[in-house]
């Protein structure tokens, strides 16, 4: 065998090791400078350390150490034999040369390792100039020979350090720990082993450092494969599920609901209405939403722009496609969005269109209904829609049709109470209409205007002369007409009973 294999042996030094004191009962003599700097390095040990010094004796440091417990025991008088009772290790730092080598001796005969820190030769052990970063310790000795300069150059070898080597070392310490958790079997040790020191060979110190416990369980499962993918491969795998979660957690909020204002009258919305409009982060009101409504509105309010009034036919519509954007981009954005309607969302509403739309873009959506004034209007003017032996049936209907084409509506019926919403811009054109189905002439109306509404106003007509009292009354939108016998139901009830 030839000697320049092998290490030369090279005589004279101290065996460095990392000494394990946990819980171990340390001794320190004297309570000066040098005791102070022994207090913290066998505490950063998890040592169980005694001080034994007279009160008079403690240097700042040291009596703010017993002062906030961090020593485990105090003895407020100079050292005496009995304290080397069921001591483990110790460490004098006194200013009696004489004392110190009678100490010495105590321990020698009791076999306890002993630092005497103004005698080196009669030290068991010397303390390094330390430094220390997490897991990371670094110990420089100059075997006695030079402590100044093996300050000094502990103080370069951290400058030169990087600067998350202790992080680190905790994660690759996190990865052997799960890497044995996993796989504990003894025969594994060197396919273990082989792995982790590709690990740590083909990652640098701060992709190390970077490990989270995400990718730390990812590298993991490729250890049965006995692969080390690249730091960067790991990253893109944990980010895409992390943005899968954040997306998740998005949607978990994000909602889009058609909710029904009701007839405009604060106290007629619905408890559920009421509720999702404190709750949601975005409220798309229709302009004709009052303002007492959408006080209970916490979010943000946003209306349809109001109509352009440009020739286009659609120009309601650019506003509506406007305001379904806004509630996509806040879908998107993981918000609570409440769609507010006035009346019912389903009734002449076109909620069932927005409905459509959000579907085909793969949001469902919820319909809370609202009081349609369809119901709430007649009501309002005291009229009965259905009543025994006077009306049996509604219809309810528009006055304008799409692209102002007029409505299709039945022959007369007596037994029927019609319902027109949008009543207004039409009437001419409505009675007409109306007569021309046999409606009689004389048939009573009512034209409720903001029903339920601080102004209502209540306008009574008859089939014949709707043109001519929407025009007289300045009749205005938005009103609700109300057709047939029903009208004067309780009219006749109250003449009855009087
Ligand atoms: C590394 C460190 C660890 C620690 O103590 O924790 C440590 N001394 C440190 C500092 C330091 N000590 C001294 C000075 C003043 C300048 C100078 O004299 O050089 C400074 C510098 C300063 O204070 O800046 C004076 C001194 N030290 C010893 C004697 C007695 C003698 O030599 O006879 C005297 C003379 C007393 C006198 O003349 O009266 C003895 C020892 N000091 C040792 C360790 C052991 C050898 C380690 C090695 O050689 O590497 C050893 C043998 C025994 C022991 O103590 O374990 C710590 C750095 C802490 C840090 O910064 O990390
Ligand atoms: N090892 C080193 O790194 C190093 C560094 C500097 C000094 N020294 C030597 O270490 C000794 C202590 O240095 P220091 O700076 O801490 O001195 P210091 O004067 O600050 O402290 C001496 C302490 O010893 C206490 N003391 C004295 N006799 C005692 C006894 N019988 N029982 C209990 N406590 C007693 C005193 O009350 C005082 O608290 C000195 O002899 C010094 O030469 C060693």
């Amino acid at each position: 065998m030839s000697s320049e294999n092998y290490a030369q042996i090279r005589k004279g030094g101290s065996l460095l090791l990392a000494w394990r004191i946990e819980n171990k009962r340390v001794l320190i003599v004297g309570g000066g400078n040098v005791a102070a700097g022994r207090i913290v390095k066998t505490l950063e040990a998890d040592a169980n350390v005694t001080v034994v010094c007279p009160d008079d004796g403690l240097n700042d440091e040291v009596r703010y150490r017993i002062n906030q417990n961090q020593v485990h025991n105090w003895i407020n008088r100079n050292f005496e034999e009995c304290d080397l009772e069921n001591v483990d290790m110790v460490l004098t730092a006194i200013d009696d040369h004489v004392r110190s080598r009678e100490i010495y001796y105590m321990c020698k005969a009791r076999k306890i390792p002993v630092n005497v820190a103004d005698v080196p030769s009669l030290c068991d052990f010397y303390f390094m100039a330390e430094h220390r970063d997490g897991p990371l310790q670094i110990g420089i000795s100059s075997n006695g020979q030079a402590p100044k300069l093996a300050t000094m150059i502990r103080q370069r070898v951290a400058d030169a350090l990087p600067e998350n080597i202790g992080m680190a070392i905790s994660k690759v310490g996190n990865l052997r720990q799960k890497l044995r958790d996993i796989d504990s079997d003894y025969e594994s040790s060197k396919k273990r082993m082989g792995w982790m020191i590709r690990v740590c060979k083909e990652w640098s110190l701060n992709e190390l450092a970077n490990l989270d416990d995400k990718m730390t369980d990812l590298l993991l499962s490729f250890y049965s494969k006995d692969e080390v993918p690249s730091f960067n491969s790991i990253v893109k795998v944990a980010r895409s599920t992390e943005d899968v979660n954040k997306d998740e957690e998005k949607r978990a909020r994000s909602r889009i609901i058609l909710v029904g204002a009701g007839p405009g009258d604060p106290s007629l919305l619905t408890i559920k209405a009421m509720t999702l409009l404190s709750q949601a982060d975005l409220i798309l009101s229709d302009r004709l939403v009052p303002a007492a409504i959408l006080e209970y509105a916490k979010g943000e309010v946003r209306f349809a722009s109001a109509k352009s009034g440009s020739e286009k036919t659609c120009s309601s519509d650019v506003s509506q496609d406007e305001l379904l954007n806004w509630a996509l981009e806040a879908l998107e954005a993981g918000k609570l969005v409440v769609r507010l309607k006035v009346g019912d969302p389903f009734l002449f509403g076109r909620g069932g269109e927005e409905v459509l739309f959000f579907k085909k873009r793969g949001w469902d959506v919820e319909v809370v209904p609202g009081i349609s004034s369809s119901l709430s209007a007649p009501l309002a003017a005291h009229i009965p829609v259905t009543h025994r032996g006077i009306s049996d049936q509604v219809l309810i209907t528009t006055g304008q049709g799409t692209k102002g084409r007029m409505p299709e509506i039945p022959e007369y019926n007596p037994m029927r109470t019609t319902v027109v919403l949008m009543a207004v811009g039409k009437a001419k054109n409505l009675s007409e209409l109306l007569l021309d189905r046999a409606y009689p002439s004389d048939l009573p109306a009512m034209f409720v205007e903001n029903g339920h509404r601080p102004n209502e106003k209540i306008v009574r007509a008859t089939v014949g002369d709707l043109g001519e009292i929407v025009e007289r009354e300045n009749v205005v939108s938005p009103a609700t007409l109300v057709i047939g016998r029903a009208v004067d139901a309780l009219l006749i009830d109250e003449e009855q009973q009087g």
